[in-house]
């Protein structure tokens, strides 16, 4: 097999490099050849000794780096299936949940803070039954397109499951993450769906929580305190931001 760094040459200088290795080693192999059957190196061993290299293997590294190219877009194509939500383009729950242990380890060696949040969208259940589900999907979509317009590059986004977001913010907490969460509450709430003839409004809840250095031991604590504040935004009303906060009961009602 040729090293896939070897597919970064173009094809022509491959074939050129492979033709000539394989020229030598014909005229090699026919010379030593000719010594052990002590033949005579005539013209005509020597002429086909790089006519038939020179015929054969330009063809045959054309097909092979082919074939090794389709492999390597292949292996491409199922990364970023495997990272990425095909609906939402956003990342998939694995991807997701792995960045943001780099991001909190990272946060946590350098001291700084980093916030966590869960976000779902309000009455999905209800937009499925009453636009079907490719009214649900659309809405899906479309939210995806919104989160991701609404953050930094160095921010995280992910799809967790169905109707359920998360975003991941390093160095931001205190009324900087209360701002960007409010937000995409209010754009999301002034923003509609085109599907069809309908335009499908829809809201979101946000839970989140913000690690301080020395706060918390470990990054699952950061998302179960999210997943607290979520519940809390339900059971206040929906179309809301809430904040982790101790003591506070998540069954408000
Ligand atoms: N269209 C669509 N629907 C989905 C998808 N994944 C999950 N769902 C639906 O999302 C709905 C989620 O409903 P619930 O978890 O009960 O939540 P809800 O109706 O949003 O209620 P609240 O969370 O309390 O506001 C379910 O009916 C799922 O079938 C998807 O990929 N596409």
């Amino acid at each position: 097999m040729i090293p896939s760094s070897l597919l970064k040459y173009t094809r022509l200088r491959l074939i050129i490099l492979i033709t000539s290795v394989a020229i030598l080693l014909s005229v090699l192999i026919t010379y030593i050849i000719t010594i052990i059957l002590a033949d005579g190196f005539s013209l005509i061993t020597f002429s086909s000794a790089i006519i038939v290299p020179l015929l054969i293997s330009p063809v045959l590294t054309w097909y092979i780096v082919g074939l090794m190219l389709q492999v390597q877009k292949l292996e491409q194509e199922q990364r970023y299936l495997a990272s990425y939500d095909m609906l939402t383009k956003l990342h998939t729950r694995r991807t997701f949940l792995e960045l943001f242990e780099e991001k909190f380890d990272a946060c946590a060696n350098d001291y700084s803070c980093v916030s966590f949040a869960y976000i779902d969208i309000d009455n999905f259940k209800a937009i499925n039954s009453e636009y079907g589900h490719s009214g649900g999907d659309e809405v899906l979509k479309q939210f995806g397109d919104l989160l991701r317009a609404s953050i930094r590059s160095v921010d995280i986004s992910g799809r967790i499951g169905g109707e359920e977001f998360a975003i991941v913010l390093p160095h931001t907490s205190g009324d900087s993450i209360l701002t960007v969460l409010e937000r995409l509450v209010d754009n999301t709430h002034a923003s509609s769906v085109q599907f069809g003839s309908a335009n499908i409004q829809y809201t979101i809840s946000i839970g989140y929580s913000t690690y301080q250095y020395g706060d918390i031991t470990n990054s699952k604590q950061l998302v179960n305190r999210a997943d607290q504040a979520l519940l809390l935004a339900k059971n206040l009303g929906k179309n809301q931001v809430q904040q982790y906060r101790k003591n506070t009961n998540s069954h408000t009602s």
